[in-house]
Parts: C-alpha cells; sequence; structure tokens
C-alpha cells in the first residue's frame, strides 16, 4: 500500500487514476496539517504554495516521489531531493495555454488601464479621459525566455499587429524562424521593446535578469509584465523606475513573497496584480492534476515517467526493451559489491553489441545504484547513483567494445579495490534470460537471481565433494550449482545457488575446508 499526500489544491477530478488505484490512499492534507505522519507517505503532490525544503525531505524518509502539477520547481529543493534518490516530475504543459491568456489579458488591462477604470466606475466616477490606453497593434512586445509559454504569446500578439522581439539564449534559429520571430541579445532587445514579459524559470541567471541597470536602457514609458516567477524582475528597481515614470506600467501575478504582504508595489496605481492566477483554470487544472497523477501512479507501478525533472526521460516502449538490460546491470552492481569486501576506488562498464543500442548512461546509473544499494543504508537509485559514488571517491567509467565474446550483446564490469579487482560479464538473451558468463575470469553460466555461494578452489578431485558433503550433513539443500576452470589442475570456481541465504555457520564451516582460496556469499 502507498500513501499519498496531496498537500496543495490540486484538482480532485484529475486525480481519478490514484483514488481508482487499490494499493494507493490519497490524503489531502496541508503539511502542517499532516505533521505527525509525514514519515508515512511514498509521494508528495504540491502545486506553487508548498515549499518543499530540504528539512521537509528529511522529515518524509518514505518519500520516493515529489510530483508538482504544474511547471515551476523552485518551490522544491531538487538537488536535496536527488540527493535521497527521490524522483521530481512536473506536469510542463498542462498550462501553457492558461497562462498565456492570463499574460495576455494582463497586457490588455495594462495597456487600457482595465482594472483602474473599473474601480473608478464601481466608485461613482466617470473619467472617461483619465483612463485613454495605447493600442497594441503595431507596438513591440519583447518576449523574454522563450519556451513553452513565451511561444503562444508571441502567437496570440501576431494576430493583434504586433511586432515580436524574442530573448532565450537556449532558442535554436529552427524554431525561431517556424514561429516567425526575432531572436535578439537581451541588451538589444530592451531599447527596442515597447511591452516587456518574461517568461524564464527563476533560477539562479534569471534571479534580477531585469534590474535597475538594464531597465534603463529600455524606452522611457515601456510597460512590464510578470506572469512567470517573483523575482525575475527586480522588484525594488521596478518600483523605483514605476516611480521615476520611467517605466508606464507593470502587471504583476507572481511575487518574491506569496502572499505580498507589505510588497511597495501594491501601493502604486500603475501597478495591475493578480494573486499568482497563470494556471488558475478550469482546464488547465485538471490538465495538471491529471498528467502528475498518471506520473505517480506509472512510477509507483515501476513504469518510467515521462516528465523528470532529475532522471532522463524514457518511454515506456524504450523502457520495455531496456528493462532486461536494466536490471541485468544492477544485478551485476549488486554481484560487485556483495563479493568485494573492501574499499572501492573505480567502477568500470563497458558495453558491447546491441546494448548499445540503448541510452548507456541509464544502465551505468542502474549498476551503481545495484552496486551500492547493498552498502548503503540510504536509497540509493539511478536518481541519486552518480552523486553517492563521487561523494565516496568512487570513479565510474564507461567505455563501449566490438567484442562480445560471441554473444549478441555483452556487459562487463571490473570493480577495483585498495587490493583486489573483480571482473564479471554478462549478456541477455532474448526468450532465455540473463546470465552471469564469467566471473573473476572464468567462465561459467547461471541466472543472477536468488541466493548464491562462490568458491575459488584447486581443481582437484574431492573439493565438490566436501562441499556437497558437509551441505547435506546439515540439511542445506543445494538448488542449482555450475563449475568452471580455466585449465585442469589449476584454480577452479563453483557458483551453488540455495532456496535460502546460507547462513554464517555454514559458510564458516565451508570454508575452513582445505583446498578453498576464498568465498563469496551473494544475495541478489
Ligand atoms: N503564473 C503562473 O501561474 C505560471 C507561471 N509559470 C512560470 O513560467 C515559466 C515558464 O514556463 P514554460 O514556458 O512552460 O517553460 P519552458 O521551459 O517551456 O520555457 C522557459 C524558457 O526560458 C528560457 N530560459 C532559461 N533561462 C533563461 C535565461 N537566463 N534567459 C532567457 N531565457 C531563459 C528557456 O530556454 C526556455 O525556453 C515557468 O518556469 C514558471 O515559473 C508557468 C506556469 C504558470
Ligand atoms: O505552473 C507553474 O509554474 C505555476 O506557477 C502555477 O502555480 P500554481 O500551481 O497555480 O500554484
Amino acid at each position: 500500500m502507498y500513501r499519498i499526500l496531496v498537500a496543495d489544491a490540486i484538482k480532485p477530478e484529475g486525480l481519478g487514476p490514484l483514488l481508482q488505484a487499490s494499493h494507493i490512499e490519497l490524503v489531502q492534507q496541508k503539511i502542517e496539517e499532516a505533521e505527525e505522519s509525514l514519515h508515512e507517505f511514498d509521494a508528495l503532490l504540491v502545486r506553487s504554495a508548498t515549499k518543499v525544503t530540504d528539512e521537509l525531505i528529511q522529515r518524509m524518509p518514505k518519500l520516493k516521489i515529489i510530483a508538482r502539477a504544474g511547471v515551476g520547481v523552485d518551490n522544491i529543493d531538487v538537488p536535496a531531493a536527488t540527493k535521497r534518490g527521490i524522483v521530481v516530475v512536473n506536469a510542463p504543459d498542462g498550462n501553457t495555454i492558461s497562462t498565456a491568456e492570463h499574460t495576455f489579458a494582463m497586457m490588455a488591462a495594462l495597456v487600457r488601464h482595465i482594472p483602474q477604470a473599473h474601480s473608478s466606475v464601481k466608485n461613482g466616477e466617470w473619467k472617461r479621459s483619465s483612463f485613454t490606453g495605447t493600442e497594441l497593434n503595431g507596438k513591440t512586445l519583447g518576449i523574454v525566455g522563450f519556451g513553452r509559454i513565451g511561444g503562444e504569446i508571441a502567437k496570440r500578439a501576431k494576430v493583434f499587429g504586433m511586432n515580436v522581439l524574442v530573448f532565450d539564449p537556449f532558442l535554436t534559429s529552427d524554431r525561431a524562424k517556424k514561429l516567425n520571430v526575432a531572436a535578439l541579445p537581451l541588451k538589444e532587445l530592451l531599447p527596442l521593446a515597447d511591452i516587456i514579459t518574461v517568461h524564464t524559470p527563476l533560477t539562479e541567471e534569471t534571479k534580477g535578469l531585469l534590474n535597475g541597470k538594464n531597465l534603463r536602457s529600455c524606452k522611457k514609458g515601456v510597460y512590464l509584465l510578470n506572469c512567470a516567477r517573483g523575482g525575475i524582475i527586480d522588484e525594488n528597481d521596478l518600483y523605483e523606475l514605476l516611480l521615476e515614470g520611467h517605466i508606464a506600467g507593470a502587471a504583476i501575478d507572481v511575487f518574491v513573497e506569496e502572499p505580498p504582504l507589505g510588497n511597495k508595489l501594491l501601493e502604486l496605481d500603475s501597478v495591475t496584480v493578480t494573486p499568482h492566477l497563470g494556471a488558475s483554470t478550469k482546464e488547465a487544472q485538471l490538465n495538471v492534476a491529471t498528467q502528475v497523477a498518471q506520473e505517480v501512479l506509472l512510477f509507483l507501478n515501476g513504469n518510467p515517467v515521462a516528465n523528470s525533472i532529475n532522471l532522463p526521460a524514457i518511454s515506456k516502449e524504450q523502457f520495455e526493451r531496456v528493462q532486461p538490460f536494466y536490471q541485468l546491470v544492477q544485478q551485476m552492481g549488486s554481484i560487485g559489491s556483495q563479493c568485494m569486501k573492501e574499499g572501492i576506488r573505480e567502477i568500470s562498464v563497458t558495453y558491447a553489441g546491441e546494448a548499445l543500442n540503448f541510452d548507456t548512461s541509464i544502465l551505468t546509473k542502474s549498476l551503481i545504484s545495484g552496486f551500492f544499494k547493498t552498502r548503503l543504508d540510504i536509497p540509493v537509485n539511478e536518481v541519486n547513483a552518480l552523486l553517492v559514488a563521487k561523494e565516496r571517491g568512487v570513479t565510474i567509467g564507461e567505455k563501449v567494445s566490438s567484442d562480445t565474446y560471441g554473444y549478441s550483446n555483452c556487459i562487463t564490469i571490473t570493480v577495483k579495490g585498495d587490493n583486489t579487482q573483480l571482473d564479471i560479464r554478462g549478456t541477455h538473451v532474448e526468450n532465455y534470460g540473463s546470465r552471469i558468463v564469467s566471473l573473476n575470469g572464468f567462465n561459467i553460466e547461471f541466472l543472477p537471481e536468488g541466493n548464491f555461494l562462490y568458491i575459488q578452489h584447486t581443481d582437484q578431485p574431492g573439493v565438490i565433494g566436501n562441499v556437497g558433503k558437509i551441505l547435506g550433513n546439515h540439511n542445506v539443500n543445494i538448488a542449482t550449482m555450475q563449475v568452471g576452470r580455466k585449465q585442469a589442475g589449476g584454480e577452479a570456481i563453483m557458483v551453488l545457488s540455495f532456496d535460502k541465504p546460507l547462513s554464517d555457520e555454514m559458510f564458516e564451516k565451508l570454508n575452513n575446508l582445505e583446498d578453498i582460496f576464498f568465498m563469496y556469499r551473494m544475495s541478489l
């Protein structure tokens, strides 16, 4: 049974897939109300109101996924979630149109003084000449941040007869051409625009992107809009420039602090505000709720998610194809970890043949998580695997090879410790399964599932018999057994599997046998 905490107002109609799942319990409570039970939740669903801090994440030790029913994840400490192996997903396009429409409504309200005129009429006045506005037709709109929302605004602006200039350092010339907009550096765009609207995420780079310094280069009488995130336009500088009249007016949906209690901008008549309403339509709320509900359900059912912030995107079809390899490398990592009882310096992996048809970085993360899972008591998965390795000083190497050792695909891992090294080779055969085909340089073949004992010994008569006798005398049933050697009379290996993990006592007894060099126990 999974427990999901829905901490913000997310439309219940969209949460159907989660409400209907019999293995899921949905609790709708604010964080403050759920204080006592935070430790029980596997998933957390939020909008922008809940601040998902490192401290909150630490109080939710079972948390596996954080879903943002919306776009901006600036209210979530993504690095802290990543460090703990928690997947973060959002709903990237469910509210695009609503936010673009809201921005457009704010733009029209701004240049036609609609909020001010509205209040005036409601107060019994009829001051038509006080509210003479400006046409949008023929004006130049500067869009800063030209992603989904920026793109939709450009389309609408064109229909209104506006010239559109955009600034986005990551914009490709193809997309600019397709949407028929002129892309300019920010400092060239600012002096040309009559109206400027920002649509970037809030990041370290975009905090104060528009500020006292560069806004002075704008035309006197420019209009500004922020329906993205508070702080992209520096609020103090905006206030000063509005007071001076350099900026004619601003429409603001989002603030550094929400609600913006005591914010000086609210005192200015030239400022039109809404309470973070960009995504607040029936349609957008249904879209984003449905999107995150589907993502969370997929994730809790062990499937890949499409919109993760801290995992590479992978489709269900790709995931199904990569899954056997994903599992194989994870098991190989686990074998490496359980066999090497010393500090590890390096783990390298070589992919050959069909294994190269996939994004091998996903496989490498699975391998590293398989390795560390058995060593650490923190959750390790593909979200935080590389970070965990880095923090522990383990170098990760990835190579490709054309040598498949006769298989259609072949994956070899080498784990290097302070004193020893272990090589493991595996392959996946369609309709047959995955096999470990070489261990420590010995050819062997076993299915990496269950409880194993690896014994390296002298290749001479009686060793296998002695092992069998001791196990038999203690009523331990051997489920499977494989042997391998490099040459007659040299060193050889046995890999035995059991229905239950081998006890410490049995391990010691076998380890004391003559002609055994060393043994490893593994549970996969
Ligand atoms: N007011 C509201 O209710 C809503 C606000 N938002 C905000 O709008 C933002 C944009 O949303 P989308 O368009 O869906 O995201 P998006 O990811 O499609 O677009 C963001 C664009 O900003 C660009 N960008 C990033 N750094 C930049 C920089 N330093 N300078 C200029 N451009 C930069 C990116 O290249 C990208 O094209 C979200 O991050 C969110 O914070 C989104 C939805 C609703
Ligand atoms: O999607 C976004 O980034 C938004 O800002 C929407 O925020 P909300 O979900 O309405 O609190």
